[in-house]
């Protein structure tokens, strides 16, 4: 089989960033994908129904027009956030979801939230409109190491939010271990998991691997070998609970190779063709579809999008660095040559 073509897919975790790096960075996410879900965490967060409709105005006028790209918005919840705005920003087809940070468990969220069960009124709300809650599920507590804060706050957190508020809908993002695979499975329908590129690919072992490698390093951390199996397993098994999420996120070069280098991989460039050649690897190239371009919008119960891409089996040289004016990015993949081309 020398090309596949699939129903065109949505990435339903992205970070466009703002400003030049917007202008660098937009147009690699809609070339390949019809929606994304922009995360919030500008500086300062997007939190109100006006900030994410000029937001989604400069993310619209950086992409070129012909990609027929659709950005969908996310509330940035905080402490004292309203319901009544993020339910304003729902109804009016601003906001598709809302994106709850741990204060300071990542980029860009010292202005997340400090106690997850004070915001039981918002989840209420979240839940009696139908409005979904996005998660980056991590504990930060510096007694936690860093490799358990995902496992710990699925205990400590998750597991009492569904139990308080069994029909809000959430997806789990990012995920990276065994224990999230499986309880994501044992999960009611109400809740989904977003499954990066990077996650499939890599272990912790990438951060090490003959010396410090910043661009391995992201949040949450790559885990042993054997939760990138886990991942693997989920991705290609046909759950639709399980669906693409990139989280690309680009850093400059110089804040990544750094004495305290940023987290997050930018993989918008290659990313389809990243998930495919793990499908492939994994036997399984007739799961990509359901997975890229099905399962996102049947838990956000959206329509599916009507066009196709078509990828061919070509050598995929990927470049060392990416740049533009003042931009200098070290893409995911960088120097190797993948097996799959997405065709413009
Ligand atoms: N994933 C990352 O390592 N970084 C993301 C934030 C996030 O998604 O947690 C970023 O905004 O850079
Ligand atoms: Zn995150
Ligand atoms: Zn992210």
């Amino acid at each position: 089989m020398d090309t596949l073509t699939l129903r065109r897919p949505d990435d339903w975790h992205v970070h466009l960033r703002d400003g030049a790096m917007l202008e660098f960075a937009a147009d690699f996410t809609a070339r390949q994908f019809a929606r994304a879900i922009v995360m919030p965490n500008l500086s300062p967060p997007v939190t109100t129904v006006a900030a994410a409709r000029a937001y989604r105005d400069r993310i619209r006028a950086a992409v070129r027009p012909h990609h027929g790209f659709t950005p969908l918005m996310t509330a940035y919840l905080t402490d004292d956030i309203s319901p009544d705005e993020i339910a304003a920003g729902f109804e009016a087809g601003v906001f598709t979801a809302c994106k709850l940070y741990p204060a300071n468990a990542t980029t860009n969220s010292a202005a997340g939230v400090t106690d997850v069960f004070k915001l039981a009124h918002v989840f209420e709300r979240m839940q009696a409109i139908g409005m979904p809650l996005l998660i980056h599920g991590e504990v930060v507590s510096p007694d936690i190491d860093i490799f358990d804060r995902e496992k710990v706050f699925l205990e400590t957190t998750l597991g009492p939010v569904m139990k308080d508020f069994p029909e809000l809908r959430i997806v789990l993002e990012h995920i990276t271990t065994e224990d999230s695979v499986q309880f994501v499975e044992a999960g009611s329908e109400n809740i989904a998991a977003t499954i990066t590129a990077h996650h499939l690919r890599i272990d912790r072992n990438a951060m090490f691997d003959g010396g410090m490698r910043p661009h391995a390093y992201c949040l949450p951390v790559a885990k042993r070998r054997l939760h990138r199996e886990a991942l693997r397993k989920a991705a290609v098994s046909g759950n639709p609970k399980f669906f693409l999420g990139t989280d690309t996120a680009p850093h400059q070069k110089h804040d990544k190779e750094s004495s305290c280098g940023c987290a997050g991989i930018f993989s918008a460039p290659v990313a389809i063709e990243s998930y495919a050649q793990t499908f492939e690897e994994m036997g399984a190239l007739d799961r990509l579809e359901g997975f890229a371009s099905e399962f996102g919008p049947r838990f956000y119960k959206l329509p599916l999008n009507e066009g196709m891409i078509t990828l061919e089996r070509t050598g995929h040289a990927v470049p060392d660095v990416m740049e533009d004016a003042d931009i200098r990015i070290v893409p995911f993949h960088a120097g190797e040559t993948l097996t799959w081309r997405l065709m413009d």
